[in-house]
């Protein structure tokens, strides 16, 4: 057994980087199944019992937390120690390796409700350590289960973590790692997309997989297609909705729904995420019991985000927006020494042209986002976590949960999905109480969104002078940059702006505007489309459309995939 001190915040994100890349390259992480667990009663260092009886009525005794603020200081840790509730002394071993000293606020208001067997909706800031709140208990229900017999063919499991994003799911599942330092019984598995079903089939076969941590649509593939998986998720008593509000909402509701269809109705679920709006609110019924609690350790408006995190918002016509975003990295980078920057994009495609064209401006780059594979995706994301001096150009895909340590500003260009999107890409900074910079890239006609983050102490920036270099720098850098790259952008942009009901309303202007946006990418004529795309986006006929010659279904079929 290992037992090594204490680790620091970098030799334990190391770990976990390490621990991210095992999960999503091997084909066997597997742990040997022992059959005792170890657990009994510890005495605290004055003999005294470690089951903080008082922490744990104080809980009990707030009922209906619904609602209620938990705690609203600024500082995301509390004062209370693991070792005040009745937790196996083995986790507690590895909270101590880790370097946890006290819990987080989240952490200390939703365990002792868990130890009692509640469910939960919690809401807590980003980057304040819910992921450990819901996994700890969840090793106590693992540890509380009897476990499987040698020859049981389908051992069940215990815990199902269901995460929105593949690089989520692998972070949590090595987080449960690093808390099951001293649990060898105890295997942790990731089901995710673009992976091999078989090679995942093999493993969830092969390796001891108390615990699963899954993307939405990859757990129903193996609802549907693995065998023997449907009666393992019989043994489930414990489901957590990880960024529930984005489970929930209309993207993933099917596969949720499915989801929790599979899994035992006697069961305890946890519904974590930094935000939960009223609709979320309305439907967590789904997934939770009536008496479930609601803990909120966020204080609306302002207290949705961090107080060390500036906030500004620069409005400007699209045609400026490459130069400006240009002169804002230059200031950043000359300003901060080991700078590490996210941009977040509207979609893949225009994130694949930002990246383009920041790398032809000689920019320390990578990108990440969905039409990647996820070997490739893996191995950026580890790099920009233990990397310094590296901007990432990004989609949704690391908008929410992803923990890179020290990012020091947060550039979110173009109209955020909604306010809830907003918050969690601003929450890739300032993590763990650290400072950060947040800036909102915006067009006038997108101002409008302004008015869903008012509460949130944003400012508007004055724009930086024109810099003409500058501007000849980046247009140059537009003509390097591939055709075929300013044309999937384009046709992104259309589609994205087209599921913007209040720009979408009127489709000349959306046509107009996305004319634009082609010719700040430095086109005078705008990309053709083909012709079955623009009917399915409502597009057909719009004045200032181009649709491509010749294209019938085979030709656009080839051609899609080429991209
Ligand atoms: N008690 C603790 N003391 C110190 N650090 C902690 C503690 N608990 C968790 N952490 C660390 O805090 C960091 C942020 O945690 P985590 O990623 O779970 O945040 P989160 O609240 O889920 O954020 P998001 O809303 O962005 O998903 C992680 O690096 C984690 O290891």
């Amino acid at each position: 057994m290992n037992s090594d001190g204490p680790k620091s915040g970098k030799k334990r994100r190391e770990i976990r980087a390490k621990l991210v890349k095992k999960l999503t390259n091997d084909e066997d992480d597997s742990v040997k199944l022992v059959k005792n667990n170890n657990r009994g009663p510890k005495r605290g260092r004055e003999g005294q019992s470690d089951v903080d009886e008082p922490l744990i009525k104080k809980a009990a005794s707030t009922k209906p937390l619904d609602a209620q603020i938990a705690k609203t200081s600024d500082s995301y840790l509390s004062k209370t120690r693991f070792d005040q509730f009745p937790l196996s002394p083995l986790s507690l071993k590895a909270i101590v390796d880790a370097g946890f000293k006290t819990m987080t606020v989240v952490q200390e208001a939703t365990l002792p409700l868990i130890l009692q067997g509640k469910d939960i909706l919690a809401k807590a800031k980003t980057g304040t350590g819910k992921t450990v709140a819901f996994l700890l208990p969840s090793i106590e229900a693992v540890i509380k289960s009897p476990p499987a017999s040698r020859d049981n063919k389908h051992p069940p499991i215990i815990v199902l973590v269901v995460c929105p994003t593949r690089e989520l799911a692998c972070q949590a599942a090595a987080e449960a790692n690093i808390l099951l330092k001293y649990h060898p019984s105890i295997g942790v598995q990731v089901v995710i997309g673009g992976t091999k079903l078989p090679t995942e089939q093999r493993r969830l076969q092969k390796s001891p997989c108390q615990i699963l941590v899954a993307t939405p649509g990859r757990l129903k593939d193996h609802i549907d297609n693995t065998s023997g998986f449907a009666t393992r998720l019989m043994g489930v008593k414990v489901l957590v909705l990880d960024e529930a509000d984005h489970l929930l909402d209309m993207g993933f509701r099917r596969e949720i729904e499915r989801i929790i269809a599979a899994v035992p109705k006697q069961r305890q679920t946890f519904l974590f995420s930094a935000t939960v709006p009223e609709e979320v609110r309305q439907i967590c019924h789904v997934a939770l019991k009536r008496d479930h609690e609601f803990v909120n350790c966020v204080q609306e408006g302002a207290g949705e985000t961090h107080q060390k995190v500036s906030q500004m918002y620069m409005i400007a016509s699209l045609d400026r927006h490459f130069s400006l975003l240009y002169g804002l990295l230059k200031k950043h980078i000359a300003d901060n020494v080991g700078y590490k920057v996210i941009i977040f994009c509207t979609t893949a495609m225009v994130t694949r042209l930002v990246a383009d064209l920041l790398g032809k401006l000689s920019l320390n780059v990578r990108e990440i986002h969905s039409r990647k594979p996820q070997s490739y995706r893996t191995r950026v994301s580890d790099e920009f976590r233990k990397s310094k001096s590296i901007i990432l150009v990004t989609s949704d895909v690391s908008a929410r949960g992803v923990d890179y340590p020290d990012v020091s500003l947060v550039v979110q260009m173009g109209l955020p999905s909604d306010r809830e999107q907003y918050i969690h890409r601003l929450g890739r900074t300032g993590r763990k109480g650290k400072e950060g910079e947040g800036v909102l890239l915006l067009a006038p006609w997108e101002e409008y969104f302004l008015s869903s983050v008012k509460d949130l102490p944003i400012t508007k920036s004055s724009l930086p002078p024109i810099d003409h270099e500058a501007v000849k720098k980046v247009q140059k850098g537009l003509i390097q940059v591939e055709m075929t790259n300013k044309e999937a952008a384009y046709q992104a942009w259309l589609g994205y702006y087209k599921s913007q009901k209040k720009i979408a309303r009127d489709t000349t202007r959306l046509v107009e505007l996305a004319n634009e946006f082609s010719r700040s990418m430095g086109l005078s004529i705008p990309p053709a489309i083909p012709i079955n795309v623009l009917g399915k986006m409502g597009l057909k006929n719009v004045p200032g459309i181009r649709v491509a010659p010749g294209f019938d279904k085979k030709h656009t079929k080839r051609n899609n995939r080429s991209r």
